[in-house]
């Protein structure tokens, strides 16, 4: 793309650093304008005319149109009446199926390795497996020869400041493990107060019983307050971590549970003992008599090491002896506790800072260990510099997180906010995000179907249940964990929460769609849940490759990079390495007419997917060694250490030590 220096005149910086110059013939929202830029630029058009898919539908997906689905009734233990010096008091509704909470971040900027970005001249095939008529000419460089047939254009400099804000970024997403010291927040927004002491940079407090560092709760100290979660999920959370061969409700080497199979509560009182991910679980006599169930087709249970209670597993706890009731109620020494009525609180006092996981572009990620309970989270602080009003309303919207429930999305345990910050708990992935495991690339494509059949399927069930776009998808949001199962995190659920983050959001675009950055370049904020797919796509090419796929020439300048992406040809898998079904699935994600790119419905039935559905692929031995090839690259230990315990006087003295 050349350059005139009128061009790089007339452009306009928007908080970006970039502009765009827009002529008659193109309006850069506009789904004709869409299809007219397509048809100029892309070589896979005369592709889809071949094999056209059928529409996908188009939804205006701003923040706001996600906000209507979400909650702000305020519900009995909702106490707004403790907010204002910190923590609400945040109950997390009935469902006893909490999911993680998604927020908007932007995509991160990845230090990143010259990828084979060239597009394959093998045809990719339609969906039966055909190959198209069109293919698609050779390009090796992305950066140094897109087609720019197009009438968007990127101005060519970034302003002073933004340069600084970029070089700060890089430096803050290095791979290296991050300072602790380090205020990352501080670098993209400037506003954020100053006077906000980091929640857990604070010299560790040694407890009577562990000498584990603990939170620093003396923020908390005018505030009463706590978040609550359902006991019920919390309850089952400690069931799972107690019976591991429970919690993995997402088959790491048989095939994945087909759409439709996602666990849902029956009416209260009644045990359900439908299992379809616990191929274990086995009803009684009576039980499968009440439920119609015949017992000669009721599988029984193999594995060696199982007690007769094992078959039992989703309702008992041989351990504490209590009975589970399918979150409905539980059954323990203490009595019942049904969960309808009673909620599991976790007091930020009872959290203890065991490990520092990753830092974002907002806050720091920490995996916490919840002491009553001894469930580990990951606790996400996310720094803001926000009114209260506005706090409330994000915690608030938060609430639907707890609907949002499937296999393939980390769960959400709960979240508040202490003094300029808003902290999630959710679910912690044992095995970390994606872009720390990748490393070298993903070879084995069964691997690689997988990860992306998980993706879908948590998209989907975002979408189709909840009206959720996710907005961010990229491998740093994408977790695993060492059973080997793939969740996505970080889903933009809060309308506010995700325009405050945006405010901030610089150099983190690039994910985006095409007709994203053109949208976000002209000051709108419509988004649709086809730039989600582009992402998906550009993510699958950055795990296969092991590197962001845009050449490194381009990453180096913000513009050049979005340049590429809006008007070069979409990067491909490598022919020589991967399957032609692979190929035509990247291919059809990246395609730049985003009516032109598949539903997720029609993305979950793809053949790439539906062949590695049907062949076992072990995913856990695949994360066990991605995660020893992660951990001699950094040369860093991988299993968490527990802390010495501390004797307590008392301790001392029962145990005969004294
Ligand atoms: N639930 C979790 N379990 C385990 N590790 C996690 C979890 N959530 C986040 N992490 C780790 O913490 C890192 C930082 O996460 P965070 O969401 O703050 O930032 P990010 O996704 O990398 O970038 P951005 O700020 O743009 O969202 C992640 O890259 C991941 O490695």
């Amino acid at each position: 793309m050349n350059y005139s220096e009128s061009d790089l005149l007339t452009h306009k910086f928007n908080t970006l650093g970039l502009s765009e110059t827009q002529d008659s013939s193109s309006t850069s929202t506009s789904s004709s304008s869409d299809e007219i830029l397509e048809k100029e630029t892309s070589p896979y058009a005369a592709s889809h005319e071949a094999n056209p898919l059928p529409s996908v539908d188009e939804l205006s997906t701003s923040p706001t149109s996600v906000r209507p689905h979400v909650t702000t009734r305020r519900t009995s233990s909702y106490k707004t009446k403790d907010l204002p010096n910190a923590i609400p008091s945040v109950r997390i509704g009935r469902s006893s199926s909490q999911r993680l909470q998604q927020l908007h971040g932007g995509g991160s900027v990845h230090a990143i390795n010259h990828g084979n970005a060239g597009l394959s001249s093998r045809s990719p095939p339609d969906y039966n497996g055909r190959p198209t008529s069109s293919v698609p000419p050779s390009s090796n460089s992305l950066a140094t020869s897109p087609t720019s047939s197009s009438s968007f254009r990127l101005s060519g400099s970034l302003s002073t400041g933004l340069q600084e804000k970029l070089r700060a970024f890089h430096a803050s997403r290095s791979r290296s493990l991050p300072d602790t010291s380090m205020d990352t927040a501080s670098v993209f927004s400037p506003s954020l107060s100053p006077n906000v002491p980091p929640l857990l940079s604070q010299p560790p407090r040694i407890t009577s019983s562990s000498s584990v560092p603990a939170l620093d709760t003396s923020r908390f100290s005018n505030a009463p307050g706590v978040v609550t979660a359902p006991e019920t999920t919390l309850a089952r959370s400690i069931a799972a971590a107690r019976n591991p061969a429970q919690r993995n409700t997402q088959p790491s080497n048989i095939s994945a549970p087909r759409p439709g199979t996602m666990r849902r509560r029956g009416p209260p009182g009644r045990l359900d003992l439908s299992t379809p991910n616990n191929p274990v679980a086995m009803p009684s006599k009576s039980m499968a008599a009440r439920r119609g169930i015949k017992l000669s087709n009721v599988p029984t249970p193999r594995a060696p090491n199982e007690t007769p209670f094992s078959a039992f597993s989703d309702i008992l706890d041989a351990k504490s002896g209590s009975l589970n009731f399918k979150n409905k109620a539980i059954l323990n020494s203490e009595g019942v506790n049904f969960s309808s009525g009673s909620s599991f609180k976790i007091n930020m006092s009872e959290l203890i800072k065991l490990d520092e996981l990753g830092k974002g572009n907002y806050g720091v990620v920490y995996k916490v260990l919840h002491r009553p309970t001894g469930v580990k989270m990951a606790l996400k602080e996310i720094r803001l510099s926000l009114d209260e009003a506005t706090f409330n309303q994000i915690i608030m919207e938060l609430d639907i997180l707890h609907k949002a429930t499937s296999p393939y999305i980390v769960e959400f345990y709960g979240a508040f906010f202490v003094e300029g910050s808003v902290f999630i708990c959710m679910e912690f992935m044992d095995a970390g995000s994606m872009d720390k495991l990748y490393t070298g690339g993903i070879e084995d494509e069964g691997v690689l179907a997988r990860i992306t059949y998980a993706i879908v399927q948590g998209l989907k069930t975002l979408k189709e249940e909840q009206n959720i776009i996710h907005r961010d998808v990229k491998p740093t949001n994408v977790l695993m964990n060492t059973a080997g199962q793939v969740k996505l995190c970080d889903f933009g659920v809060s309308g506010n929460l995700v325009a405050s983050i945006s405010k901030t959001n610089i150099g983190c675009q690039s994910y985006m769609a095409p007709e994203r950055i053109r949208a976000e370049n002209a000051g709108q904020l419509t988004y649709t849940v086809q730039a989600d797919i582009w992402s998906l796509g550009l993510s699958i090419l950055e795990m296969a490759k092991g590197a962001y796929p845009y050449p490194p020439d381009t990453f180096n300048s913000i513009f050049a990079q979005l340049s590429a992406i809006c008007d070069g040809e979409p990067p491909s898998l490598p022919a020589d390495k991967y399957s032609p079904e692979a190929i035509d699935f990247v291919k059809r994600c990246l395609n730049k007419d985003p009516s032109r790119r598949p539903s997720y419905a029609q993305l979950a039935i793809h053949p790439w997917l539906e062949k590695y559905q049907k062949v076992p692929v072990d995913m856990a031995a695949w994360v066990k060694g991605a995660m020893e090839r992660r951990n001699s690259a950094s040369g860093k230990a991988d299993t968490f250490k527990p802390p010495l315990h501390k004797f307590t006087m008392d301790e001392k003295k029962n145990t005969g030590l004294l």
